[in-house]
């Protein structure tokens, strides 16, 4: 199977995909490109250190792009147009799957109907239980209700991409219970742990879907 990857930092969950390929966690697949939308993210030279190819789009030259639009419509054209060109750019590579692993962009119906129309799946990895905690920084959200004695547990998911974020078909969740930390950087070395493993099986399940003909929209809970 053909995985790109989509990233926008350390990229420890790229390097889980990248020591799984064609081992029994994740057989006869292989990562074709990573892309990220910011130039110094690390899991860029964790890419070129293992001979993938890389790709950067990053978002300002669209930005420039609509001058005399006001800063509301800027954003929405720019954004519009560097997803189409996104979408564009990952068909090239004829990608089986796209795994979105710390990829802290919100992707529009420019980027995702493409994929959806090609029948390319493409999943997501989320710090957090479905319908539980949607959008940025779950774990500290986490972190801060489970010190307010509002919840003793958080989890990590891996879920289809749709348009409302974080919402997609969950395809494999797992629970993480927050007791015994001390510090968010012990739950947060916890959860990194859960998603290691978790980023393998999600992607070995859609892939071997793929291998059974079984994609089909929607992606949708
Ligand atoms: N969306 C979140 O961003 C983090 C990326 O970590 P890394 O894979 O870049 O190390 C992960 O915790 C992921 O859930």
């Amino acid at each position: 199977a053909r995985i790109l990857v989509l990233i926008s930092g350390s990229g420890s969950n790229l390097q889980a995909l990248i020591d799984s390929c064609n081992t029994d966690a994740l057989p006869n697949a292989s990562i074709v490109r990573v892309i990220s939308d910011r130039k110094d993210a690390y899991g860029l030279k964790r890419a070129q250190e293992n001979n993938i190819p890389t790709t950067y789009h990053g978002v300002l030259p669209y930005k420039k792009k609509y001058p005399d639009d006001s800063a509301e419509k800027k954003y929405e054209k720019a954004r519009v147009a560097y997803d189409a060109d996104l979408a564009q750019l990952v068909l090239a590579d004829h990608p089986d799957i796209v795994v979105c692993a710390g990829f802290m962009r919100i992707v529009s119906p420019a980027f995702l109907n493409p994929l959806h129309e090609s029948l390319v799946p493409i999943i997501n990895l989320h710090p957090a239980l479905h319908g539980d905690l949607v959008g940025a920084h779950c774990i500290k959200r986490a972190w801060d209700e489970f010190q307010a004695g509002e919840r003793t547990k958080t989890g990590v998911m891996v879920h289809y991409v749709i348009a409302e974020v974080d919402m997609g078909v969950p395809i494999v969740q797992q629970e993480v219970g927050i007791e015994g930390c001390a510090t968010l950087e012990e739950l947060e070395g916890r959860i990194h742990g859960v998603e290691h493993g978790l980023i393998v099986e999600g992607t070995r399940r859609v892939v071997e879907k793929g291998r059974e003909g079984k994609i089909q929209q929607p992606f949708r809970a």
